[in-house]
């Protein structure tokens, strides 16, 4: 894929990765960034996706500090957390917590908001949290039996994957889906273009 400019993704999850290459957009490194993901007290999900992913992109540029390998780079990194109301939900690792997550959410409405951070070559940092508003369906104890059991809630923030089996749960969707599943791509295509970098560049080859 033809990209003119370097774009680092502090990122080490897959859908991400996905997300902008269905975008068009190839990142030139991927960066995992291990921080600290733990809610301050009373934090708002709104404060906590634009913190931890603002933190997760400065993580990166501490980490390629000095080489000139990647002086010209952009960085992007994005945090997504689920909430029903202020209660922040985890990103379940557990099957217990993922349970806990999956009755909370039934025949309810819930918000997803996504931080996006970008770092221009210049060192701005640019900074947008997005928030989609998801209803779900009331889920029967059988339904929830088998999600766990498909494990595709592992490792996704509210104990659940928009992308996989429980986008059949969702009643009703206001806002971007792509936010759902972890990168809103028209903001990030947005902010990326109006930092100059060409987001058609790799699209001929996409
Ligand atoms: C709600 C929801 C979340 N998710 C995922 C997106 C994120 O990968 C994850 C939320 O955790 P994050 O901490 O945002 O991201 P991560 O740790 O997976 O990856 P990174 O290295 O970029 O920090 O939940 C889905 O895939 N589908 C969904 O429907």
């Amino acid at each position: 894929m033809a990209q003119t400019e370097k774009l680092i993704l502090a990122s080490g999850s897959p859908r991400r990765v996905e997300l902008l290459a269905q975008a068009g957009i190839e990142a030139a490194r991927l960066m995992p960034m291990d921080i600290d993901e733990t809610p301050k007290r009373s934090e708002h999900p709104r404060s906590l996706a634009r913190r931890l992913s603002t933190g997760k992109a400065q993580a990166a540029l501490a980490a390629i500090k000095g080489d000139p390998a990647h002086a010209g780079s952009y960085i992007l990194a994005a945090d997504t957390v689920v909430s029903v109301g202020r209660r922040i939900l985890p990103k379940t690792e557990m099957v217990d917590e993922a349970s806990s997550a999956l009755h909370l959410l039934s025949g309810r409405s819930h918000r997803v908001f996504t931080g996006v951070c970008l770092i221009t070559p210049d060192r701005t940092v640019r900074q947008k949290v997005i928030d989609t508003k998801v209803r779900f369906k009331r889920l029967s104890t059988t339904d929830i039996e088998h999600y766990l059991a498909s494990g595709q809630w592992r490792g996704k923030a509210g104990g659940y994957a928009i992308q996989g089996i429980a986008g059949s749960f969702v009643v009703k969707l206001v806002g971007s889906y792509t936010n759902v599943v972890g990168l809103p791509l028209y903001e990030t295509l947005t902010l990326l273009s109006g930092e100059g970098f060409d987001v058609h560049a790799g699209w001929a080859d996409a």
